[in-house]
């Protein structure tokens, strides 16, 4: 299988705040990965390296190709980035022909791209007179049209509603079953899940987990018990089905996927508590748990994780 994107040992610092902290990341040819994080995690920093906008300060980046920061290599890619202003005074037409051109690409290739994506019928309009879904459409069919071989999304469906999304991801979708690789970033669970064969979260610019979404989705709680409790950390991590513990002073979050046994569990242990509360599981919960199970002595220890 050929690797359309290979990161290997990237370190990455803005001052003295370490971005990526020994970052690998892999992404094949018609494979999807989605890079999963929390604001801050370095989901961005890890795109900007690899559309060649940063360079790493330690380790070795490529991408189809080569090295990102050539603008031969860059030709081979395809992003799509909210940030990426459209300049106004070009027509939905322009700016797609203007991409396939700068590619090297017939201008031609434009029109094929733009009725696959709904935008025929806006091609004269100006990129100003267009909706925040409409211009997302429009850098996705710019992203498109060199037919790359590696696809940057960096959190493609934000602010575009369920139709929008779901017709985005067909599109993606198809490109893919073509053999182009994609990388998606997203700080939502189930949009990672939806659209990827390997989810990897990274969480204060580390990788915590690399795995597919199936195999993830079993080590991660899916709800959250809260409770005030005067239940010891290692008392908390003993109880059946926690997967994840959280201490804020006497109140508590334990992730768990199976919250009623839970619950039992904790009134039986600490008939004094109070406060239960059950909610759906976020990231935070996830990051949590992921962190406790590679930290030494599978978080039964007493010491405060890192959140
Ligand atoms: N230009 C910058 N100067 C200094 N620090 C920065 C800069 N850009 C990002 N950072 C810091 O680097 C870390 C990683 O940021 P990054 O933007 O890559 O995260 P992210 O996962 O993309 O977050 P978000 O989901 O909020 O976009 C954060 O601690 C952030 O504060």
């Amino acid at each position: 299988m050929r690797t359309v994107l290979d990161a290997r040992d990237v370190w990455f610092r803005y001052g003295s705040t370490d971005a990526l902290r020994g970052v690998d990341l892999r992404v094949d040819a018609g494979e999807c990965v989605a890079l999963l994080g929390a604001n801050g995690a370095g989901k961005t920093t890890l795109v900007n390296l690899a559309t060649g906008l940063l360079s790493a300060r330690h380790g070795a980046l490529r991408t189809a190709g080569g090295d990102p920061r050539r603008a031969a290599v860059r030709r081979h890619l395809g992003v799509v980035q909210q940030s990426f202003g459209l300049p106004k005074a070009l027509k939905v037409r322009e700016l797609v022909t203007g991409a396939a051109v700068r590619c090297g690409r017939p201008a031609a290739t434009a029109g094929p791209v733009l009725a696959e994506l709904g935008l025929g019928e806006l091609a004269g309009r100006g990129a100003a007179e267009l909706s925040g879904g409409q211009q997302q459409r429009v850098r996705l069919a710019m992203a498109l049209v060199n037919e790359p071989a590696l696809l940057i999304l960096d959190e493609p469906t934000a602010g575009l509603d369920v139709s929008a999304r779901r017709h985005f991801r067909r599109v993606v979708e198809r490109r893919r079953a073509e053999g182009t690789g994609v990388l998606v970033t997203t700080h939502l669970i189930e949009e990672a899940a939806a659209v990827a064969d390997r989810i990897v979260v990274v969480d204060h610019g580390a990788v915590l987990a690399d795995e597919p979404p199936g195999a993830l989705a079993n080590r991660l709680p899916d709800r959250t018990v809260t409770a005030r409790t005067s239940l010891s950390r290692s008392g908390l991590n003993r109880l059946p089905g926690v997967i994840s513990v959280e201490m804020r002073g006497t109140t508590v979050r334990l992730g768990t996927r199976a919250p009623e046994a839970l619950l039992r569990e904790l009134l039986d242990a600490d008939p004094g508590v109070s406060d239960l509360r059950v909610e759906g599981a976020g990231l935070e919960e996830s990051v949590v748990a992921l962190t406790d199970a590679a930290a030494p002595g599978n978080g039964t220890e007493e010491p405060e994780v890192a959140l």
